[in-house]
């Protein structure tokens, strides 16, 4: 059987990718662009094992699409996004072009026949902000994104839901929390706290510190998204969340005990723009209907996400 994964070559897709070959026997396509967030050398070993193909190209470019659609596939599951706020708040160009336009032409290929299904890889960010005494975001939350990365991803989960009710395409979206673990982009919160600590710089920490993000081990994201490959009802939305609320300043300080550094490493710095102050998911749709179980403890995550990175940098492979 086949399988497509649109922006395997990035941080998420790279680990589902990998977590692919050693749990399944599917073959597998790799589409990606390749931009400055993807892993290319890790690709191009991967290509090496015979149920590998990696093809180049662009979500938004229809021929580039067009090239990868000459089989049929079980699967779609797409990961392809620009996916850094920070990016997204200084140009939002790209993000409106890849994360809507490029989510609209994957979607219109779906009407050809080539795949039976597709998961959408969305994020809890859609659904805004929480204060410190709301409830865990649920699939029912409102979206209401708050800066234009989220709100690129809402627009497509839109787009996505519109297919399905109109049009009744096999779609199926997921909304995570915010993923950690290897091959994340060092401009992202935990691999540029270590990296900084690594290298003795200061870390730049937003604000006050005080916001609370859901923290998900990457492994068991992938876990989670091949169980809704397997199991989930199309039309149907699944959330998929860690239940690992941290404060910023306790995930640097946290990080900086496991690597014997000190907190004057930390620099408080101007807050992000729209800084949203608290993400929570409630994943108990998933447990209960799929029967998904976490299988990582954040602690030893970091620890092995955080030996990752050393490993790296001290062979200067990143
Ligand atoms: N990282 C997180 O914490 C997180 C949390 C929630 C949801 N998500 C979602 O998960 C998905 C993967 O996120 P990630 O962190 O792995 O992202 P990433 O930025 O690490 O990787 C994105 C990948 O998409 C590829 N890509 C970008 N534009 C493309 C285009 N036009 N055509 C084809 N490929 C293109 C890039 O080359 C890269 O390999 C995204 O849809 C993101 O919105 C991520
Ligand atoms: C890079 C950086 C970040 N931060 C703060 C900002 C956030 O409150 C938190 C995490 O930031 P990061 O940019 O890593 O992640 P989010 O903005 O929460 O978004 C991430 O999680 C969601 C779910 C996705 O969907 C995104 O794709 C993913 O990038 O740390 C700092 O304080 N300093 C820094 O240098």
């Amino acid at each position: 059987m086949n399988i497509l994964v649109t922006g395997g070559a990035g941080f998420i897709g790279l680990n589902f990718v990998r977590h692919l070959l050693k749990t399944t026997l599917y073959n597998i396509t790799v589409f990606d662009y390749l931009t400055y967030a993807s892993h290319p050398k890790e690709i191009k070993q991967l290509t090496s094992h015979s149920r590998i193909r990696f093809i180049k190209g662009s979500i938004v470019n229809v021929r580039d699409i067009e090239a990868v659609m000459d089989q049929e596939y079980e699967a779609i599951i797409h990961f392809a996004a620009e996916s850094h706020v920070d990016k997204s708040i200084q140009n939002a160009g790209d993000f409106i072009q890849t994360n809507i336009v490029g989510t609209y032409q994957i979607l219109q290929q779906l009407f050809k026949g080539y795949a039976k299904k597709m998961i959408h890889i969305s994020t809890d960010e859609v659904y805004g902000n929480l204060n410190s005494t709301d409830l865990p975001f649920t699939e029912n939350s409102p979206l209401s994104p708050n800066n234009p990365y989220s709100a690129s991803k809402a627009s497509s989960d839109l787009l996505v839901r519109s297919y399905y009710e109109t049009f009744q395409l096999p779609l199926i979206t997921t909304r995570c929390g915010n993923n950690f673990g290897p091959f994340q982009h060092i401009e992202k919160f935990i691999p540029t706290i270590i990296y900084n600590a690594f290298y003795n710089q200061k870390i730049p920490l937003y604000g006050d510190g005080l916001q609370v993000r859901d923290w998900l081990f990457v492994e068991d994201h992938c876990q989670a998204i091949s169980l809704i490959l397997e199991k989930g009802k199309c039309g149907e939305v699944y959330n998929i969340g860690g239940g690992n609320e941290r404060t910023n300043i306790d995930v640097v300080r946290q990080i900086l005990e496991m690597m014997g550094k000190p907190e004057s490493l930390i620099e408080y710095v101007e807050d992000r723009k729209g800084h949203d102050r608290r993400y929570a998911i409630d994943s108990s749709k998933l447990q209960k209907e799929l029967g998904w179980k976490q299988a990582f403890y954040f602690d030893e995550s970091l620890k092995k996400t955080i030996q990752w990175y050393i490993n790296n940098f001290e062979g200067n492979l990143l």
